[in-house]
């Protein structure tokens, strides 16, 4: 697991991070939300050690992380850092080896993931002849080719079709259900519904909220209800005591603004006929996001 423990950093005056505190817990995927300029990649980049915090700690199953320890971090910068000219599949054994992969390790890796990630066809390719979509797929490949026991991805969903989106997506997954924790940054909020089990929110370099995704959506934002009944529920809005969000024919999404139960509403709405759902709504991550930030 590792564990981030109230570092902080500033450049000059400004503050970008203060006492962020968080866990990347085994066999999870953590989505790390934040608006531009949160602090973010400060954050990612700190836990790589490529910059030191002015306070705080950052460790790994309880150990301070080492050198040679990060060499095993997987890391999928914000500024892609791949060599245009050289070959796909030549780049990303390289790189394996130079995580200390022997070569036949490195290129049997390589060659799994290019497949995994439908490169395979463009191994020998340059580069820079892929589209960016297709060169985000090997900056992601030069992120996992050495079994990395960490993950690190700074928006590895960001320029992807939706296709390239679930074969990236389906890859992490599998890391993640192999044991390894992945952190990974994204503004496509519709993604990180999708994919994480647990979040990380930043605002203005401190931590509006964290845990796990079902429990952070059961906290925050207001409680709503569904109804579904047999005819149009349009009734609803003259109820005392209740607020219609949504409705949709026989549809409804209500809250309450106090006087009148969840219990009065399923009451009223069985007088009127057959109810089909009653259900809670939880809020969805767009506003846990926004409630947070
Ligand atoms: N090397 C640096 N020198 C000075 N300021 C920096 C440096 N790196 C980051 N910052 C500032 O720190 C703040 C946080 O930046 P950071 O890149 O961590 O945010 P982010 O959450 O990743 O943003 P985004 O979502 O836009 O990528 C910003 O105001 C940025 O300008």
């Amino acid at each position: 697991m590792l564990t981030v423990t109230s570092i902080s950093r500033h450049f000059g005056d400004h503050r970008v991070l203060h006492d962020v505190s968080f866990e990347v817990r085994p066999g999870r995927m953590t989505g790390f939300l934040g608006a531009n300029g949160a602090g973010k990649t400060t954050t990612m980049r700190i836990i790589l050690g490529v910059l030191a915090p002015h306070g705080g700690s950052v460790t790994w199953n309880g150990e301070p992380v080492t050198g040679s320890l990060r060499q095993r971090f997987g890391y999928m910068p914000e500024e892609r850092g791949l060599y245009p000219k050289m070959k796909v599949a030549e780049q990303v054994a390289w790189l394996g080896q130079l995580h200390g992969l022997d070569r036949a390790t490195a290129r049997r890796n390589t060659e799994e993931l290019l497949d995994q990630l439908d490169l395979a066809s463009r191994a020998d390719d340059k580069l820079e002849d892929l589209s960016l979509g297709n060169q985000q797929r090997v900056q992601v490949a030069a992120a996992l080719v050495h079994d990395p026991v960490l993950l690190i991805l700074d928006e590895p969903f960001s320029g992807l079709d939706p296709i390239a989106v679930d074969v990236v997506l389906g890859v992490l997954r599998e890391r993640a259900a192999q044991g390894v924790p992945v952190l990974f940054s994204s503004h496509q909020l519709a993604i990180v519904e999708q994919l994480c089990d647990d979040l990380v929110i930043l605002s203005g370099g401190t931590i509006a909220a964290s845990g796990d995704r079902e429990q952070l959506r059961r906290e925050h934002g207001t409680e709503r209800w569904e109804l579904v009944v047999d005819s149009d529920a349009g009734w609803l809005r003259d109820l005392a005591g209740v607020r219609v969000v949504d409705l949709d024919g026989p549809r409804a999404v209500f809250e309450l603004t106090g006087g009148t139960s969840d219990q009065d509403v399923l009451k009223a709405a069985l007088g009127k006929g057959a109810v089909r759902s009653f259900t809670p709504v939880l809020p969805s991550l767009e506003e846990i996001f926004k409630e947070a930030i």
